[in-house]
């Protein structure tokens, strides 16, 4: 099972690679299947493809520097010609729940600065509701039990219940890149994502949030059956 979602994650990679011509500038994702992009990137840049690339985290730049690729910052770069990025669930219109991995904001930035956002993943992240998948919620780590609080008022304004945890990793609190901590909400099905995220954002304290709506362009999903490629007008290309 893990060996056949490793293999779905490489052939979404694999078929996301058409989508990079040189001369490119691109934002590379965060995550096992972003993983996967950077690793066949690689060989296609040390094969003679000229690109450059804006990390969305640390371990990101890492593995890119490791295979090879060129990097820049985004103030280097501040307009992205493509993401590649992954997602922890992938919902109608494209919209996503990410922050899986603690990297949501440099990518929900990175995304922003980008052209188009192509998301990757098998099979198993597509959902009809988003919500199954703790929504991550980053915030400011001053305050942060007042800004949970806040965010379980909110919640329950909208109608939404459910646990709202502060991220811990090896008994300490998950921090991530830029400094701050993690919640994870979970709230269960979303029935109104846009809703939320307006909330989300309007909360002292919250630096960013996992929902990602109207960013993604296009979404290539790896199953069993083939690549499924899914655009967010019309949300079935090939
Ligand atoms: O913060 C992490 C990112 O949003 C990842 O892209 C997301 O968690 C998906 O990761 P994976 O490809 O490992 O499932």
């Amino acid at each position: 099972m893990a060996a056949n979602s490793e293999a779905l994650k490489r052939a979404a990679a694999a078929r996301a690679l058409e989508e990079v011509e040189s001369g490119m500038r691109l934002g590379l994702g965060t995550g096992s299947t972003a993983n996967a992009f950077i690793e066949l990137l690689g060989e296609r840049v040390r094969g003679g493809l000229d690109v450059r690339c804006v990390p969305t985290s640390e371990a990101t730049a890492t593995l890119a520097g490791q295979v090879g690729i060129t990097l820049a910052t985004l103030d280097d770069l501040p307009e992205l010609d493509l993401t590649v990025d992954g997602a922890d669930e992938i919902g109608p219109d494209l919209a996503l729940i990410k922050g899986g991995g603690g990297a949501l904001l440099r990518e929900k930035i990175v995304a922003a600065a980008s052209g188009a956002m192509v998301v990757i993943a098998d099979n198993a992240k597509l959902v009809g509701t988003l919500g199954r998948f703790p929504l991550p919620i980053e915030i400011v780590p001053f305050g942060a039990e007042a800004t949970r609080r806040a965010v379980l008022r909110l919640a329950e304004a909208q109608g939404l219940a459910g646990e709202v945890r502060l991220r811990a990793r090896d008994g300490h609190v998950f921090v991530t890149d830029g400094g701050h901590f993690i919640l994870d909400a979970g709230f269960g099905a979303i029935p109104d994502p846009a809703a939320l995220a307006c909330g989300l954002a309007g909360i002292p304290g919250v630096a960013e949030h996992g929902l990602f709506i109207g960013l993604a362009t296009k979404a290539i999903v790896a199953g069993d059956g083939g690549v499924q490629v899914l655009t967010r007008s019309a949300n079935t290309e090939s």
